[in-house]
């Protein structure tokens, strides 16, 4: 801290009540990442934040704090609104507390300025940290909203012609899918959109939700419901401008790391693979069912594990943690792919038949 003049004692004890009111902020909502979500990437996250605005609060030893506290005589005590006795639920408790924790850290930040530069720099970098994990909590609960059960995702390509498409789409709605993927690289873009506006009426009709990959300009101009990219195609903000905040984005992942960036920076969804050897991508290396089970352990964001997936192998998967898979060859490759919808999704343990999730 800079040789200054000693704090103005109306700072302190204002900067006292805001750390009192970020941590307990903080402690909130990491205590719904962990016993309401069971989420250890964003419970992680919020300890270390709480931890952050300890070691920064530290600069103002609590000796000071105490003395400066005057909690009989806070008018502010006195003050209340109806709404902050109302919670409807968990995640409106969730909600609320991230409110307060990033006012609190907008309040340090400014008044700490005072004290010292370096003291207010702390608190900005950890007021953008809690914009981080409102962000992961944000997409996680939208995620899970919009994709609620949906266990099954098949990839499909655009086929001979228009109406064996529509016919193969209808097919496997009709069985049960609930995550229909057009996934064709050697189309030109006419055929692309209309193949995928096919799909997307046919998923419309069944309540299943239709995603484009690679495009998120073919996703929007056919109405599908989202767009998939992988790692070396557009970032999600990218992908995000272009389908806007209502459709949804889809990010492959290989390791961790990637799960954990793809989450924050607000994919909807993850692929989670290569799982097994695949006959329809060719990869170098496999992340195989370790990774789906690393997933498993710490996010709670809808997770499809993908690659070489079959009736065969899917138990595996379950086991590993993960009970949403997506599909290519397995399914489209069968003599009776409505079958093998059927199978797949008895497998996971979703009903079997019916139009799709709500998704
Ligand atoms: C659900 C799902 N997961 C992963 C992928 C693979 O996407 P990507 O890594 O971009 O590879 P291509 O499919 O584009 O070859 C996917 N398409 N869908
Ligand atoms: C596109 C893609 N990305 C990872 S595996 C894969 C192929 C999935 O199809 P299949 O289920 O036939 O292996
Ligand atoms: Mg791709």
């Amino acid at each position: 801290m800079p040789d200054t003049s000693p704090p103005d004692p109306h700072v302190i004890r204002l900067m006292d009540a805001s750390l009192n009111r970020a941590s307990e902020g903080a402690r909130v909502v990491e205590d719904y990442a962990r016993f309401v979500l069971d989420d250890a990437h964003l419970s992680r996250l919020g300890k270390e934040l709480r931890h952050g605005i300890a070691a920064a609060g530290a600069t103002l030893p609590m000796a000071d704090r105490l003395a400066c506290r005057n909690t009989p005589g806070d008018v502010g005590t006195a003050i209340t609104t109806a709404s902050e006795s109302q919670r409807a639920d968990a995640a409106d408790v969730c909600n609320a507390s991230l409110g307060r924790l990033q006012e609190a850290l907008r309040s340090l930040e400014e008044y700490g300025k005072t004290i010292d530069p370096a003291l207010g720099a702390a608190f900005e970098r950890l007021r953008y940290d809690a914009y981080t994990l409102a962000a992961g909590l944000g997409t996680t609960e939208r995620g899970r909203n919009r994709l609620g059960d949906a266990r099954l995702y098949v990839l499909i390509e655009a086929g001979p012609s228009d109406e064996a498409f529509e016919q193969l789409t209808e097919s496997l709605c009709a069985a049960g899918v609930q995550v229909l993927q057009l996934r064709d690289k050697r189309l030109d873009d006419r055929r692309l959109v209309e193949r995928a506006r096919i799909m997307a009426a046919v998923c419309r009709r069944h309540g299943v939700v239709s995603i484009v990959n690679d495009r998120a300009d073919i996703a929007v101009a056919a109405g599908a419901d989202g767009v998939h990219i992988g790692q070396d195609e557009l970032t999600v903000a990218d992908a995000r401008s272009v389908v806007g905040p209502g459709r949804l984005v889809g990010v492959s992942t290989h390791r961790i790391e990637q799960a954990r960036a793809a989450r924050l920076a607000g994919a909807d969804y993850l692929g989670v693979g290569p799982t097994f050897p695949s006959t329809t991508k060719s990869f170098a290396d496999f992340p195989g069912i370790d990774f789906v089970r690393q997933v498993a352990a710490e996010i709670t964001l809808p997770a499809f594990a993908i690659g070489g997936i079959t009736a065969e192998n899917i138990s595996e998967v379950v086991a590993a943690g993960l009970r949403r898979v997506a599909v290519g060859a397995a399914v489209t490759g069968a003599s009776d792919p409505a079958a093998a919808v059927r199978s797949l999704r008895e497998a996971l343990g979703a009903p079997v038949g019916g139009e799709g999730s709500s998704g």
